[in-house]
C-alpha cells in the first residue's frame, strides 16, 4: 500500500504512520502484517538500503516503553528479535523497527497439523522439534539472565526468520525484576526532552543505538537496581509531568487479580483490552512495585497468575514454555480455555488439584480462597495428553508444569537435558521447514487454532452451562458433570 502523504483531518490513529514525515523519509511502507492488543504492525524497507523491516506502531505509552526498554537490553542476544531503531515523538505513538521475520512456530505448529500422518508418526520430525525448542529455550534464557520476564510467550510471538532462526518477539508486557522480587517502575527510555528540536523526533538512530553494555561488577547485563530504576525515574518525572497526570487519573488497585477483576474484560488473546482495571492494576505495578497478574494469553498463564498472584516470577514463563512445548510435540493446544476457570479446570484434569501437598504455601494465593474445585480422584496425567511421545519428551515437558513455580525447570537446566543430545539430534537450522508466512493460523487447521479466536469470553462464567455453581461463604464451588 502507498504511503498517504496528506494527513487529513484527524486520520484514525492506526493509520497516523503513513502521515509520518519522519519515518517516511527513511522507509517505504507497505502492507500491514499484524495487529495486536496495542499495535500495528506494517512492512517496511529501508529506503538507504532495502532492507526488510517491520514497522511497528504501539498504541499504548507503557507497553512501548517496556519493549523498548527490553529490546535495548537484549540486544545482541541472537533469539530476540532485533530493534534498529525507534521513533517517539511526544503524543504520538512509538514506532518500532523492527528485523522483518516472515513467520512463526504457531504457523509451523499450524502447518505440520495440516500434513498427512504416516503410521502414527508426527509430521514434525523429532530433531526438528529440538531444535525450535532449543533456540526458544536459548531466547528465554537470555532474558531470565537480564531479570527480564516476558509474561506473553506463546507460539504467534515466536517469530521465525526465511532460515529459521526463531526470535523472542512482542515484549509489550515484558518486566524487569529486581532482586528484592519487585519489578522495576517503568521509566522512559531515553528521554526525548534532551534532544535538541531537529533530533526530538528521531530518538534512535541505528548508527547511535547501543545498549549499555557497561554494568557493575557482579551484576548480570542489564538488571539495573533498584535505586537506579528509582532515579531514572525521578528524573523522568521532573521532565515530563505527563507521568504526574497518568499517576493521579488511575485508580490504584495492585493487589487485585485477573480473577477478581477481569471478569468481564478477559478477553482471549487480548485480555485488556477495553479494560480501565487493567490501567489500575498498572499503574498499582508502577506505583508499588508489585506485579499484576493480568498477563499473558489464557491457554499459556501460570496457574499462580489463573489463582492472582501479584508476587511471581520468571517462573510464569517456564509454565508457558511447558504449553509451548506439550504443543509442539502434539500439534495442539494443551489446555485450550475458555475462560480462566475453564483453564484451571482443564489444567486440574490432567495433573490434578493444586493443594499444599503439591505446592506448599498455594492457599495463600489471593484468589485460592475465592473459587474451591472439586476433588479430581483420577486425573489423566501429562502423558495422555502426549501421545506418541517419548519418555523423555513428557519428563521434559513435566519438569516445566511443575505447580509450585520453584519447582520449575530453568531454561539453563533444560538446555543441558540429555534428550537434546540423545539420537534423534537436533537438525540444523538450515534444516527446518519454515512457513512461507504467519498467515497460515488464521486457515482452517486441526490444530484447533480458530479457536485462539474464540477465546473471547465476556464473562468467566457464562460458558459454563453443564457447570454447578454453588456460592459459599468465601466465592463459588464448582463441580464438574
Ligand atoms: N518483527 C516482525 N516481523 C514481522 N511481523 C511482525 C514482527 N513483529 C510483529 N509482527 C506481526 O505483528 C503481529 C502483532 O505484533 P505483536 O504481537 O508484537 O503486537 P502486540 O500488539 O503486542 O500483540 P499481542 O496482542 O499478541 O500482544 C504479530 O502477530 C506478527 O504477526
Amino acid at each position: 500500500m502507498d504511503p498517504d502523504p496528506s494527513p487529513g483531518p484527524d486520520p484514525p490513529k492506526s493509520w497516523s504512520i503513513h502521515t509520518r514525515r519522519e519515518i517516511i523519509a527513511r522507509y517505504e511502507i507497505l502492507e500491514r502484517v499484524g495487529s495486536g492488543a496495542y499495535s500495528d504492525v506494517y512492512r517496511g524497507r529501508r529506503l538507504s538500503d532495502g532492507l526488510a523491516v517491520a514497522l511497528k506502531e504501539v498504541h499504548d505509552y507503557q507497553s512501548a516503553f517496556r519493549e523498548i526498554e527490553a529490546l535495548q537490553i537484549l540486544r545482541g542476544s541472537p533469539h530476540v528479535v532485533l530493534l534498529h531503531e525507534y521513533f517517539w515523538r511526544e503524543d504520538e505513538d512509538a514506532v518500532l523497527v523492527l528485523e522483518f521475520l516472515r513467520s512463526d512456530l504457531a504457523a509451523v505448529i499450524a502447518d505440520a497439523s495440516r500434513r498427512p500422518r504416516d503410521g502414527g508418526v508426527a509430521p514434525l520430525r523429532a530433531g526438528e522439534v529440538k531444535r525450535w525448542m532449543l533456540q526458544v529455550l536459548e531466547g528465554v534464557d537470555a532474558c531470565h539472565r537480564n531479570s527480564i520476564v516476558h509474561r506473553d510467550l506463546k507460539p504467534g510471538n515466536l517469530l521465525i526468520s526465511e532460515e529459521g532462526v526463531l526470535k523472542i518477539a512482542d515484549f509489550g508486557q515484558a518486566r524487569i525484576l529486581l532482586d528484592d522480587g519487585n519489578v522495576a517502575p517503568d521509566y522512559e527510555p531515553e528521554s526525548f526532552e534532551e534532544r535538541s528540536s531537529e533530533q526530538a523526533d528521531i530518538l534512535q538512530q541505528p548508527e547511535t543505538m547501543e545498549a549499555d553494555t557497561t554494568c557493575p561488577e557482579g551484576q548480570e547485563h542489564g538488571a539495573i537496581t533498584r535505586e537506579a530504576y528509582l532515579r531514572e525515574v525521578d528524573e523522568f518525572k521532573a521532565k515530563n509531568p505527563r507521568h504526574e497526570i497518568d499517576k493521579e487519573t488511575s485508580i490504584f488497585d495492585g493487589d487485585t487479580s485477573c480473577l477478581a477483576t477481569c471478569t468481564t474484560s478477559d478477553i482471549g488473546e487480548d485480555p485488556f483490552k477495553g479494560s480501565y482495571v487493567y490501567g489500575a492494576e498498572e499503574a498499582g505495578e508502577d506505583a508499588q512495585g508489585s506485579l499484576t497478574s493480568c498477563v499473558g494469553t489464557r491457554w499459556f498463564r501460570a496457574p499462580e497468575l489463573l489463582y492472582g498472584s501479584t508476587d511471581y516470577g520468571l517462573e510464569v514463563d517456564l509454565w508457558s514454555l511447558g504449553c509451548i512445548f506439550a504443543e509442539l510435540l502434539t500439534l495442539e493446544p494443551l489446555f485450550p480455555g475458555i475462560s480462566d476457570i475453564d483453564q484451571l479446570s482443564r489444567i486440574f484434569n490432567v495433573l490434578g488439584n493444586l493443594s499444599e501437598e503439591v505446592w506448599p504455601g498455594c492457599t495463600k494465593l489471593p484468589d485460592y480462597r475465592t473459587i474451591s474445585f472439586c476433588k479430581i480422584e483420577n486425573p489423566i496425567g501429562l502423558e495422555s495428553c502426549l501421545p506418541n511421545c517419548s519418555t523423555d519428551e513428557v519428563s521434559l515437558v513435566r519438569r516445566l508444569l511443575c505447580y509450585d513455580p520453584a519447582a520449575r525447570a530453568t531454561p539453563m537446566e533444560l538446555l543441558q537435558d540429555k534428550y537434546f543430545t540423545e539420537e534423534p539430534l537436533p537438525v540444523p537450522i538450515s534444516a527446518l521447514q519454515v512457513p512461507q508466512s504467519k498467515n497460515s493460523h488464521d486457515e482452517d487447521s486441526a490444530g484447533g487454532w480458530n479457536d485462539y479466536n474464540d477465546m473471547d469470553s465476556d464473562s468467566d462464567f457464562e460458558d459454563f452451562g453443564p457447570l454447578k455453581f454453588t456460592p459459599t461463604s468465601t466465592g463459588f464451588s464448582i463441580q464438574f458433570p
